[in-house]
């Protein structure tokens, strides 16, 4: 059987010039998914004052971020997919492509119509389902298809933060470093607007629930459930007590987004005497501007000039051979 399979991150600026930013921050946060407010007000609210007001810094943070290989996410999901592509010969012929930006869901999935596929799988590249990133690109892909004429069988692999290939992975790049040489592990996801976990939560405001606890009937869906979810069994691989990590979150665009956030985290921790702290960050499989700037540079900055001794990112997955076998495994079994 001819079969494609798609991978899909968020995406990148071409460039890290204010123009080329300017144009991916349009995009990304014109999305309906991603600013969930009323339409005038989002247009606005993104339009008059986040993107006039973050375009400067978010520049420099990408001018930061950049290599001569270009943008991590990009070229680590790009090599990431030759890899598969090898590995799965035969089986699957293997596409990348971004939610913004470039290379464009339009682009690619007129390349992937071209070859007639009997089935698509369509792998969001986010461990964690989020209706800001899982479900924005499932719906684009939805609307992409549309218009096709004689369609493939599509799959959708909605998350896989518990499979046991993904934790695996994130599990042996955590062990290249002494764990028990820390004072302290932190776990830190991306966040999301308080707003758009409370409607997963029938009845239950994301600060009231108990998703942090055990996974709850409604968790299947809840982002918040499943990044405890994640940690609770990378902690139970490594061997490591409740009281040596915690959960937090980053990269809040606001207020009023998942707490505990992860800079006020560090800022405890430091308080509390623990100098030496390790950081996984396991909703990004690539890395990028949020974990070689906002905590390899950002974070440890702060923290290593208020007198702490340590702050070690853990690489994320990105084109590692033990995650091009762990995609393998995750999308045979569709
Ligand atoms: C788990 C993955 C991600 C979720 C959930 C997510 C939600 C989310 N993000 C924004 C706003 C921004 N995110 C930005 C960068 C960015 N976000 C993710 C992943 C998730 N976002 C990644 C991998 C990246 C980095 C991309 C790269 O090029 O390396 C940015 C741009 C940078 C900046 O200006 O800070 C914005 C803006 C919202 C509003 C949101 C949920 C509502
Ligand atoms: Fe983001
Ligand atoms: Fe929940």
């Amino acid at each position: 059987m001819k079969r494609a399979l798609l991978i899909i991150n968020i995406g990148t600026p071409d460039k890290p010039e204010k123009k080329a930013v300017r144009r991916f921050l349009f995009e990304f946060l014109n999305d309906r998914l991603v600013i969930d407010i009323p339409w005038l007000l989002q247009k606005i609210l993104v339009n008059l004052v986040i993107i006039p007001f973050r375009l400067n810094n978010s520049t420099q943070l990408y001018q930061r971020l950049w290599t001569k290989k270009g943008s991590p996410l990009l070229y680590y999901q790009s090599s990431l997919v030759n890899k598969l592509n090898n590995q799965l010969k035969g089986e699957f012929d293997v596409y990348s492509a971004m939610r913004y930006g470039n290379p464009s869901m339009k682009s690619v999935l007129k390349e992937i119509r071209k070859k007639n596929y009997e089935e698509l799988i369509v792998l969001p590249h986010y461990p964690q389902y989020a209706t800001s990133t899982t479900l924005s690109t499932i719906n684009k892909v939805k609307m992409e298809l549309k218009s096709w004429k004689s369609k493939p069988d599509v799959k959708y692999v909605k998350q896989f933060y518990d499979h046991p290939a993904f934790i695996n992975a994130f599990v042996h790049n955590i062990k290249k470093y002494n764990v028990d040489a820390y004072d302290h592990v932190v776990f830190s996801y991306h966040g999301l607007p308080d707003r758009q976990v409370n409607k997963l939560h029938p009845g239950v405001k994301s600060v009231d629930c108990s998703c942090h606890i055990a996974m709850p009937t409604h968790g299947g869906n809840c982002y918040k459930a499943t990044c405890y979810q994640t940690t609770r069994l990378m902690a139970k691989e490594l061997g490591l007590e409740k009281a040596r990590y915690t959960v937090s979150f980053q990269s809040r665009l606001s207020k009023n987004w998942l707490m505990p956030f992860t800079d006020h985290v560090l800022r405890d921790l430091l308080r509390q005497g623990n100098k030496k702290v390790l950081v996984v960050s396991p909703a990004f499989v690539t890395d990028c501007l949020e974990t070689e700037v906002e905590i390899a540079y950002e974070y440890h900055k702060e923290f290593m000039e208020n007198g702490g001794e340590k702050l070690q990112l853990v690489e994320s997955l990105n084109d590692s051979e033990i995650w091009v076998e762990g995609l393998a495994e995750i999308v045979n079994a569709y």
